[in-house]
């Protein structure tokens, strides 16, 4: 069974539907990735599911159960935490304010206390720790998304949304955090990826999706969808080998994140 599941699910704003009949699977363990165009629905897609925009038809699914009508807050609580575009975090607060803020929810899936989960999260991300008592205003754009990643880590989720996690990030760190994105995978997470850099998103994800103008086109594993020449052609440029460009691993990951994620 599915952790996730999207069935003819249609979603928009005001009079408009964005997203029309998308059928998605998301299993545990695994990156799948939403690749598009600017403008193509993914956003809409993710926000449908965490449930800040509700589905007007269709059904979601997860672990089994119906989530359409749920509140986001609830479906936090059931273990979907999501990673806004554009990060959305507190910058007038410290990294510890917006970390403590993350936990919501946390407390009926999590082994660990707040305090244990904050360290864990710092160990991830060092530069957390290091500046924990400082305001998040004066980070960069690649160290606020590590700070919103962290933060939706904190609710020990069994689901991460990612929505455009490389947006406004400078280069070198853009690919730390996707080799982040596959550590935390590895160590048992599942992810759910809106990225519209399809060639690193889809160089970590096990299966990809590509939604234009709100429908599900294609859709496959991510190793096959890099080879397929329409994605070659629309989304991944010139030159297509080559693909895998992230740094390789320079350590493997002490830390085990097995007590932050639930099965
Ligand atoms: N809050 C909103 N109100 C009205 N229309 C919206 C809103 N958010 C997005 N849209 C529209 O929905 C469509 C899909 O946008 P969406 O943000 O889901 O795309 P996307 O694939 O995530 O692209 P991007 O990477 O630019 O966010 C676009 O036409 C966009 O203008």
């Amino acid at each position: 069974m599915p952790l996730l599941e999207l069935r003819n699910v249609s979603a928009g704003y005001a009079r408009e539907n964005v997203l029309r009949d998308v059928d998605l699977v998301l299993a545990k363990g695994e990156i799948v990735t939403l690749v598009g165009a600017n403008g193509a629905g993914k956003s809409t897609l993710v926000r449908s599911v965490s449930g800040l925009l509700h589905a007007r038809q269709g059904e979601i699914l997860f672990d089994g159960k119906p989530i359409t009508k749920l509140s986001p807050a609830d479906r936090l609580t059931l273990g979907i935490a999501h990673v806004p575009e554009g990060r959305q975090i507190f910058l007038g607060m410290t990294v510890a304010e917006n970390l403590r803020l993350g936990g919501y929810g946390a407390a009926n899936r999590s082994k660990e206390n707040e305090a244990a989960r904050l360290d864990r999260v710092c160990d991830l991300f060092p530069i957390l720790r290091e500046r924990f008592d400082h305001t998040a205003g004066n980070f960069s754009g690649g160290q606020q998304q590590l700070l919103a990643i962290a933060r939706g880590l904190m609710s020990a989720p069994r689901v991460l949304i990612l929505d455009e996690p490389s947006l406004g990030v400078a280069p070198l760190l853009v690919a730390e955090i996707f080799q982040m994105i596959e550590r935390l995978r590895d160590e048992g997470l599942t992810i759910l990826l809106a990225e519209q850099n399809a060639r690193q998103a889809l160089a970590i994800a096990d299966r990809g999706y590509v939604v234009e103008n709100g429908r599900v086109t294609l859709s496959g594993r991510a190793k096959d969808l890099l080879e397929s020449p329409e994605i070659v052609e629309k989304y991944l440029g010139a030159g297509a080998g080559g693909i895998k460009q992230l740094p390789e691993r320079s350590k493997p990951m002490a830390l085990k994140l097995s007590a932050l994620i639930r099965d």
